[in-house]
């Protein structure tokens, strides 16, 4: 009999054979004809969707085994580029705290997450991650779409506000007074914070009975429709503190890739915020001027046009956040620099450990890792982390 011994990046059971295995938990045992035999780290999914459903890969591991594949992941990425690092706890965010999601909707109105092997909408009737917020919204939106008789499948953004749930529908806009109509009662009857519509010329917003904000730091910052935001408050909890112990003691610092400032605001330094989305450097610099931040904004593509090292040696310390490919260009002038700490946050751990390879080669130390799981029960992981180097 072989035994399931750890989980694989795309959330299959690896066996002590090699066998890979769907929906196998470490600690599981299989027989000779393949079937499972539930081990001590199985349990029983809560949602009846999964696995069909394509938001959730992992609702059959316990909470101690999705931490050891966060971990594993971090672990794997960082060896095959010849990187140690100690790898702290996983900070793990509880079920039902999603606040931001994308999800499908078909003519017919079958709206959800799609399928995790087909290109088909799972029904949503109940979800596991989602804010209830957010997940309140479904059966009206169901209702509310399929009246603009858009052809194809539809994308419904939803995030949670600090006024409410912010909807932004792609694929469709609403035309006449029937659909105005339709909108308003829905927009009222369920207190949306915000409707707003991208048919491809970009988010035409419908409703919006107040300015719509998210707290960030303390400071309320105007939300453009579709920005990025973290996906759950713990999460971004974890992720903020981890990069205020990265860079504590710093007095100046440059936050790269810095979104509506989720570490900008809220770290205890004059800081300098570079990012590539118009709306968002330009929200987080209105909303740091109205509270007297001491923060300066700049509009920046970092791929094409990273800080050069004479930039960079202007900061005490640098705090960056980049999207899924990382920032091979940001680094390579970050190597050549002389900047003594870098707190360091990546969604994917493989780009991370490439771009931890050349710090490392530079002479820096891979201080910490603090891995966070925010997308509960998926195969997603991010990560905070510090790296130093005697200032030369
Ligand atoms: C993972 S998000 C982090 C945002 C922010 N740090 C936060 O925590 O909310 C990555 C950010 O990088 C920005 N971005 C993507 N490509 C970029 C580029 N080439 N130059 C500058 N910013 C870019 C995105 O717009 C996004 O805001």
């Amino acid at each position: 009999m072989s035994v399931i011994v750890r989980v694989a990046a795309r959330g299959e059971g690896i066996a002590d054979d090699g066998r890979h295995v769907a929906l196998a938990a470490p600690g599981d045992t299989l027989t000779e004809d393949g079937a499972i035999v539930p081990g001590p780290h199985r349990i029983i999914p809560p949602c009846r969707h999964y696995p069909e459903c394509g938001g959730c890969q992992l609702q059959h591991l316990d909470d101690a085994s999705w931490s050891a594949f966060i971990t594993d992941r971090i672990a794997g990425a960082l060896d095959a580029q010849g990187v140690r690092a100690p790898i702290r706890a996983p900070a793990l965010s509880p079920p039902r705290t999603r606040r931001r999601a994308a999800l499908h909707v078909e003519p017919s109105g079958r709206i959800g997450f799609t399928a995790e092997r087909s290109h088909q909408i799972v029904d949503l009737h109940e979800c596991h991650v989602l804010a209830p917020e957010l997940f309140a919204l479904v059966r009206p939106l169901k209702r509310l779409l399929p009246t603009f008789k858009a052809k194809r499948r539809l994308d419904v953004h939803l995030t949670l506000a600090d006024q409410g749930v912010d909807v932004l529908v792609k694929g469709v806009a609403p035309e006449g007074l029937a659909h105005h109509d339709a909108l308003t009662a829905f927009a009222q009857a369920n207190g949306v914070a915000r409707v707003a519509f991208d048919d491809g010329m970009g988010p035409e917003v419908r409703w919006e009975p107040e300015p719509v904000t998210i707290a960030l730091g303390g400071v309320a910052v105007p939300l453009p429709p579709g920005a990025f935001l973290q996906a759950t408050v713990e999460g971004e909890a974890a992720l903020v503190a981890a990069a205020r112990e990265a860079v504590q003691g710093a007095r100046i610092v440059a936050d790269l890739f810095a979104g509506l400032g989720t570490f900008a605001l809220s770290l205890d330094a004059r800081v300098y915020a570079a990012e590539g989305a118009r709306d968002a450097i330009m929200a987080l610099k209105a909303a740091a001027g109205r509270a007297q931040r001491p923060l300066f904004t700049e509009h920046r593509d970092l791929f094409r046009r990273p800080l050069t090292t004479a930039e960079l040696d202007r900061f005490d310390a640098i705090v960056l956040d980049p999207p899924r490919a990382g920032a091979r260009e940001q680094v390579v002038q970050l190597a050549a620099s002389k900047i003594a700490t870098i707190g360091y946050i990546s969604c994917n751990p493989s780009s991370f450990a490439r771009d931890a390879q050349e710090l490392c080669k530079a002479g820096y130390t891979l201080d910490w890792v603090q891995p966070v799981g925010q997308f509960r029960w998926s195969t997603h992981v991010e990560l905070a982390s510090r790296f130093s180097r005697s200032p030369a």
